[in-house]
């Protein structure tokens, strides 16, 4: 098989006919290929990818966890340690160094597993929001991932669709594409299938479309001449560097941290090795490699070098749990953002309602028809006044208007398993449903056959088509906005006869259609005109002549009142948002008086509120805009730039805002928005490539949801950044007070040894081990404890370490400190508290317990920062599970013999284990006491009157 533009033929599909170039690569146009024969073609080119990045191999991986400065630094000490126990006659073995190493390796190994469970979560997000392309396989019409696609398949190209590959055109309509992001250039292109009659740059290759491109307008068919690397796009991405895995703002904040937290603590470790210098003086080489390790141990576990994998792992599940509740986040930065959403823009149709329409009653000049019935099953009597309609002028006109509306029309309506099924858009389709209510329509309709289209858009609010009659007479049909529609109408149909539209006419029928408007109604009007000057080709090929010039002079038939009731989720959905400090703003393209109907219906807005057609905005300058987007919450008759518009007012005025879109020409305003969020049933390719979350299921509830698992992950966030930080302090201040006060205390006159270290190295590891990966992992996915909704939104740029985070990690920090070294103190003859009789290794062991013990606490304390820690104590049962795990590692670092001798413990008995856990339990009583004082004082607070939640 000779493959058009391949080095064997030399053959240019942009030069040979559409014909040729699909018999070459051995497929019928009209029916596409087999699917036997596609999975045969995959299998031979590989999917349709561009080059994804190379895994990092698993050795570099493994490395970059050892790669830290200070882990380094840890195993420069360690191979000191190693050379001066050779130096000293390498007596039995160096224990401390063994030690280290093993945890060094353990954590490594955490790391790497917390890594890439993170990301193998991305990676089925992206599966989640893959491309897809249209195509004919076996005769049929299919949607299939764009990655699949092989050469010689028919892509069927409609408005909004994102080119899967790169294609030969065999027909378009109409047919435009932005080729941005191939070309740079910024206008849409307009294709047409005529072959090229010589080579011309990419950008004027009018018969090809290309992968990575949009359709922005029209309909095409195109035969695929090259996939993945071998595309266009694919020879740019070769010459592209792999991208850098973006950072969420939340993972700056938390790097530049670790930075400060590294240069603090490596200086307090400093001051910890030179005060013992100083002190105790360092006599033997292996008295300073004790010190040293001990030193360079302390930066290691008060560094919470763990922190961004946590971190992206929190956040990865997190994602993975938002997915299952059908919002697709595609990238982790949403996540935060989301939490800070003060303003959410949304659509109308299919969001806040259903989008089951059903038309209900057509209004025309003799009167209105009422349909009975519900849904897309074609049975409902048509009535008028509760009596049958009876044959007359009124069932003429009726006729019209549903014959005319389901011939310019897109969608299909079948019954398929005994249930009635549409494809296509919905509001189309109850013509459909409605023209089978009223007797003869449906026959009537099938004598007309199309021959061009000027296909519906946002702007436009209306569509046409041009139609030839069995008999051979030619017709254009309209149907649109009723406002608009009747701007093209210069006449209106009355019965069998079409008069002039007079201004008392013309009055009359958009007083109709304003008056089903009012009673919630979605209306379309339908309008038509005989036709002689067009010259009709055959089948559905373009009408010569026929455009938006031919949609004039037209004959107004009526309109319809389509019902599309409001989702009953979204209602609690919106009092939710509010209560949270979020505006819900609807913006429509659909009528005022239905639009402000549905958002009073909502609770969007008030009896009192009302709506802003878009047409206002045209004539507003920035500051007349901010001004209106303070007040109001319902925009109507906008059109998609209108919604940038809005965003930007919006912003303008300091508020963080999420905005639905479905259509192609909504992009801009999705990028515009902080989190652009795009519908995953009605919306188009180019939209959901736009947006930052795309919606299973298109329901607005389901945005409210996300905001609140957003907030909650935020949460969960501070939760374990407060644990860390927290204990982490903890344990540098018992080492730091523990060696400046170490006389005071009676640690001095207890130890044997030369030097008195308050905690050994291996100790400080081991609580590293075991206090930072579990139970910081375990607050990650930490249940909701405070209500997260009953707050008003985080500022975009608020900290997740603030004021009042620090303050806690001092106060906690010294908390902890001050009863690790009093239990110590307890038990030993001298210090503050004589009448112990234990050794220094006693006494420090049950130190190392109780610190252990403390840090456990206070992941309990850290679950909120004002609850009580008994508030849901045991909500979280990943805490407990490794709050118990580390609770027994330290009994048996404690009680067995050959963990003792690595970890330098002495064997506790029951007095000492209470007494250790008694003293944590002080940290928990403290914090207990703070947050009664803390809650108080907002109650205060509240009392006093001061608004609690930003007015929203
Ligand atoms: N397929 C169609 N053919 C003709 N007219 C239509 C069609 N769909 C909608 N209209 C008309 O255009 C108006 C605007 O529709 P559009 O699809 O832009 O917004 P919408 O879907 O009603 O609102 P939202 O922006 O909330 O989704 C509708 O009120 C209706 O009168």
């Amino acid at each position: 098989m000779g493959m058009p533009g391949d080095a064997s033929t030399g053959l240019d599909p942009a030069l040979t006919d559409a014909d040729e170039v699909a018999r070459r690569l051995g497929v019928d146009p009209d029916h596409g290929l087999s699917s036997a024969e596609a999975a045969a073609r995959l299998a031979v080119h590989g999917p349709n990818e561009l080059r994804s990045a190379r895994r990092t191999p698993f050795w570099r991986r493994a490395l970059a966890q050892v790669a830290d400065p200070l882990i380094l630094l840890l195993l420069a000490a360690v191979v000191v340690s190693v050379v001066a126990w050779l130096v000293e006659g390498a007596e039995g073995w160096p224990i401390d160094a063994l030690v280290i190493l093993g945890i060094i390796v353990l954590n490594a190994v955490l790391g790497l597993v917390q890594e890439s469970r993170a990301e193998r979560a991305v990676a089925a997000l992206a599966v989640m929001t893959q491309a897809r392309s249209s195509v004919l396989r076996d005769a049929e019409l299919r949607t299939v991932a764009s990655a699949e696609l092989v050469p010689g398949d028919i892509l069927v190209l409609a408005e909004g669709d994102q080119v899967g590959a790169d294609a030969r055109l065999i027909r378009a309509t109409s047919l435009q594409v932005a080729e941005a992001a191939l070309t740079g250039e910024s206008s849409a292109v307009e294709k047409h299938p005529g072959t090229l009659g010589g080579a011309v740059p990419l950008g004027d290759r009018r018969d090809m479309v290309f992968k990575g491109t949009a359709v922005s307008r029209g309909t095409g068919r195109a035969v695929v001449t090259a996939t993945g690397m071998a595309t266009e796009m694919g020879a740019i991405a070769t010459m592209l560097d792999r991208t850098e895995a973006e950072s969420t703002p939340l993972q700056v904040e938390v790097g530049h941290l670790g930075r400060t937290l590294g240069r603090i603590v490596i200086v307090i470790a400093i001051v910890v090795m030179v005060t013992v210098a100083l002190v105790q003086g360092v006599r033997t080489p292996a008295e300073f490699v004790t010190v040293l390790l001990l030193g360079v141990s302390l930066a290691v576990a008060a560094v919470p070098e763990g922190l961004p994998a946590i971190l992206s792992l929190v956040l990865a599940l997190g994602v993975q749990r938002m997915a299952k509740r059908n919002a697709v986040v595609k990238r982790l930065s949403s996540v935060e953002t989301l939490g800070s959403a003060s303003v959410i823009c949304t659509d109308k149709t299919g969001t806040l309602t259903t989008n089951r329409m059903t038309i209900q009653r057509v209004v025309t000049a003799s009167g209105a028809v009422d349909l009975g019935g519900v849904g897309y099953e074609p049975v409902g009597e048509a009535t008028v006044l509760g009596r049958p309609l009876a044959d007359g002028p009124l069932r003429v006109e009726a006729q019209i208007v549903l014959g005319a509306g389901s011939l310019a029309n897109d969608a299909q309506l079948a019954e398929r398993e005994g249930a009635w099924q549409i494809e296509g858009d919905p509001t189309e389709a109850a013509f459909l449903v409605a023209a089978r209510k009223l007797a003869g329509t449906v026959d009537e309709a099938a004598r007309y056959d199309r021959i061009g289209e000027v296909p519906f858009s946002s702007e436009r609010k209306m569509m046409s088509t041009a139609h030839r009659h069995e008999g051979g007479a030619l017709v254009v049909l309209s149907k649109g906005a009723p406002d608009v529609l009747l701007r093209h109408c210069t006449r209106i149909q009355v019965g069998t006869r079409v008069v002039a539209l007079d201004a008392v006419r013309r009055a009359h029928a958009l007083a109709e259609a304003e008056a089903l408007s009012e009673e919630a109604f979605r209306t379309i009007a339908v309008a038509y005109r005989p036709a002689p000057e067009l010259e009709g080709g055959e089948g559905r090929a373009d009408a010569a002549g026929f455009g938006e010039a031919s949609e004039r002079d037209l004959v107004y038939a009526g309109v319809v009142g389509i019902i599309d009731p409001p989702r009953p989720e979204v209602r609690p959905a919106v009092a939710e948002a509010r209560a949270a400090g979020i505006r819900v703003v609807m913006i429509t393209g659909d009528h005022p008086a239905t639009a402000t109907r549905i958002a009073r219906d909502l609770g969007i807005i008030g009896e009192e509120g009302i709506a802003l057609p878009g047409a206002r905005l045209d004539g507003m300058d920035e500051h007349q805009l901010r001004d209106a987007v303070r007040t109001v919450s319902v925009f109507a008759r906008v059109a998609p730039e209108h919604k940038l518009r809005i965003v930007d007012a919006l912003q303008a005025e300091g508020l963080v805002v999420a905005m639905t879109g479905d259509g192609v020409n909504d992009a801009p305003a999705l990028k515009s928005a902080d989190i652009g969020i795009a519908m995953g049933i009605a919306g188009t390719e180019v939209t959901k490539e736009a947006a930052d979350m795309v919606l299973a299921d298109d329901d607005f509830a389901t945005i409210v949801h996300a905001v609140r698992e957003g907030r909650s992950i935020f949460d969960d966030i501070r939760k374990f950044l407060r644990y860390l930080l927290y204990s982490n302090m903890g344990e540098v201040l018992t080492v730091f007070l523990g060696v400046v006060f170490a006389g005071a205390l009676g640690f001095t006159a207890a130890s044997a040894d030369g030097l008195v270290l308050p905690l050994l190295a291996t100790q400080i590891l081991w609580i590293n081990l075991v206090t930072d990966s579990g139970p910081a992992l375990a607050m990650g996915v930490d249940p909701e404890v405070d209500d997260v909704m009953a707050r008003p939104p985080r500022g975009l740029h608020d900290r997740a370490i603030d004021r009042g985070m620090w303050i806690g990690i001092g106060v906690t920090g010294l908390v902890i400190a001050v009863i690790t070294l009093l239990t110590m103190d307890v038990f030993l003859p001298g210090g503050i508290i004589p009448g112990g009789t234990d050794t220094f290794d006693v006494a420090r062991t049950a130190g190392f317990t109780t610190l252990v013990f403390a840090g456990l606490v206070t992941a309990f304390n850290a679950r909120s920062a004002t609850s009580s820690a008994f508030r849901g104590l045991f909500a979280n049962r990943w805490l407990w599970g490794s709050v118990l795990l580390a609770v027994a590692l330290q009994v048996a670092v404690v009680s067995l013999p050959p963990l003792q001798v690595a970890f330098g413990t002495a064997p506790l008995d029951a007095a000492h284990w209470a007494v250790c856990a008694g003293m944590a339990s002080v940290v928990l009583w403290v914090e207990e006491l703070r947050k009664l004082g803390m809650r108080a004082a907002a109650r205060r607070r509240a009392d006093g009157g001061a608004p609690r939640v930003r007015a929203a």
